[in-house]
């Protein structure tokens, strides 16, 4: 038998092996029963230190979620590490957690690397009393802008405009969409935000579009990482993108700061022009009133930041998998451009005032927003105290998934959910039809506050681009694939496609 030498004398490897296996077992079992009995069931082996994090790693999360669902029920959980993290299946169930029981589901749970960044700033991962006044400010202010109304639109007509510009010079040939979506759907946010726009060979205005690309392909990985552990931010080199996703940030604030310093001092109370401006006047009524706010330069900062965040990367992505799907789908693409044609013809430049006599096209950019699903876990929400949800324990300080995608890929409750078919959201009358479990920006408290702008976005950039162009697999080439990329949104593969001027 093989032996290894040891101080004592010769040991057969055999007993070794033995020995290391019955550690290895044991310390799963001891790992195993620590999990305590009245939280949500899930996958019964924990890895020590690792918890359930091999089982998911190279997996298809939303696949794997679906058949733990099956097996564990509509609430179950997962070890990251050693934090627990609670999924919520199912629209009944999302909903009782989110609107019914909204007061106690409403926090954010605490991040290592994203507290790090943002120092408990902003409207996103931020709970409590400063989030609802930050929500409730911001939510104000851009009401008051004219969000969601036609104020925005000349703002977005303007990108739209520029956008069908940069695609006509592609001249049929394959191209990548992506980077000019990315540019034209920043720079309607900066309208909001800064009352300007960028030209797109701005070099301060590209780093940061370009970074905050970067960032959100790492965040979400990082973030998970070294929350589970956070010496990992200490390892030479930057293997998790930690010390990257700082460096970005504090780019992040020297580009927010000149853009500040200028409001500042052309700031005219009779004329306010954007949301900084407002923010701006706020903070110096409050101070110049002597009264207690949390507004300040750097809450600011993070809202901005936010808003930049928030409201980018998913309204881009959204576009994205639209233009995919009617690339796959040429028929549902032709119908759309029938409907235009029909209804507002091929010069007219189309508005909002048009929406409810093209349903088709509502109708197909919802069925995008469904089984797309940009954002399938929504943000990580948490619960105020230890909460008893459907008889088992939630923990105060345990991350709480909702989980978008259970919904929309249901077959009961959207029939045929892996096809794509947007007659599903149409009546008998062929009007559009809102279900209820339509929750793409998810619901209660803490429902996206972009819902209204990203809809109106959506809305005319997908619609003037169905009307100037018809969007093509490359030649020879099958449509590109339908499989996505889990980040911190679900985006699709790199990609190119043709887009043949309509007028030719
Ligand atoms: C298609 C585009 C969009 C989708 C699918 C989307 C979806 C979502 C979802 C699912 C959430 C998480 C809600 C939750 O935690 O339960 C969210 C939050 C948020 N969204 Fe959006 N969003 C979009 C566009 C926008 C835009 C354009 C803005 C900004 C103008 C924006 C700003 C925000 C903010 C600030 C939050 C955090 C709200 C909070 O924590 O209180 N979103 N969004």
């Amino acid at each position: 038998m093989t032996s290894i030498n040891t101080f004592y004398g010769s040991i057969p490897i055999f007993s070794v092996t033995t020995i290391l296996f019955f550690c290895v077992v044991f310390l799963l079992y001891l790992y195993g029963i620590q999990k305590p009995r009245d939280v949500p069931p899930g996958p019964n082996i924990y890895f020590p230190l690792l918890g359930n994090i091999p089982q998911l790693t190279g997996k298809d999360t939303m696949c794997l979620f679906r058949d733990w669902r099956t097996k564990y029920g509509d609430v179950f959980s997962v070890y990251l590490g050693h934090q627990l993290l609670v999924i919520i299946n199912g629209y009944e169930t999302i909903k009782e957690a989110l609107v019914r029981r909204g007061s106690e589901f409403s926090e954010r749970p605490a991040n290592y690397l994203l507290d790090k960044i943002k120092n408990g700033e902003g409207v996103i991962f931020t709970s409590g009393p400063s989030w609802r006044k930050q929500r409730k400010l911001s939510l104000n202010f851009l009401q008051d802008l004219g969000f969601g109304r036609t104020s925005f639109e000349q703002n977005i007509k303007e990108e739209v405009q520029i956008l069908l510009e940069m695609v006509l010079s592609t001249k049929g040939n394959p191209f990548d969409i992506k980077k000019m979506l990315r540019l034209c759907v920043s720079n309607v946010m900066c309208g909001i935000v800064f009352g300007k726009r960028f030209n797109h060979d701005d070099m301060k205005f590209l780093t940061i579009i370009h970074n905050f690309d970067e960032d959100s392909k790492a965040l979400g990985n990082a973030s998970v990482l070294m929350n589970c552990f956070p010496f990992l931010h200490y390892l030479p080199g930057d293997i998790f993108n930690s010390r990257m996703l700082m460096s970005h940030h504090e780019i992040f604030l020297e580009f927010f700061d000149e853009i500040y310093t200028a409001h500042e001092a052309t700031l005219d109370r009779e004329n306010i022009r954007d949301f900084m401006d407002m923010y701006i006047l706020e903070m110096k009524e409050g101070l110049e009133s002597g009264k207690e706010n949390s507004y300040s330069k750097m809450q600011l900062a993070a809202l901005v930041g936010d808003l930049f965040g928030a409201g980018t990367e998913t309204t881009m992505t959204t576009m994205l998998w639209t233009i995919l799907y009617l690339v796959y789908y040429p028929e549902i693409q032709e119908k759309c451009y029938q409907e235009l044609e029909n209804v507002i013809g091929l010069d007219q430049f189309p508005t909002m005032a048009n929406k409810l006599e093209l349903p088709y096209i509502e109708a197909t950019i919802m069925e995008s927003l469904r089984i797309s699903n940009a954002t399938p876990f929504a943000i990580p929400h948490a619960v105020l105290k230890d909460t008893i949800f459907k008889g088992k324990r939630i923990p105060r300080e345990c991350s709480v998934l909702i989980n978008l995608h259970s919904i929309f890929h249901d077959s009961r409750v959207f029939y045929k959910s892996e096809q794509f078919q947007p007659e599903r959201f149409l009546d008998v009358d062929g009007k559009v039809h809102r279900p209820e479990e339509f929750i793409p920006f998810s619901t209660g408290r803490r429902m996206c506050l972009g819902e209204k702008v990203a809809r109106m976005e959506l809305f005319i950039f997908i619609t003037a681009m169905i009307q100037k162009f018809r969007f093509l697999p490359q030649e020879g080439l099958p449509p590109p694939s339908l499989k996505g990329d889990l980040g911190i949104t679900y985006t699709p593969q790199k990609f190119k496609i043709r887009a043949v001027p309509r007028n030719t």
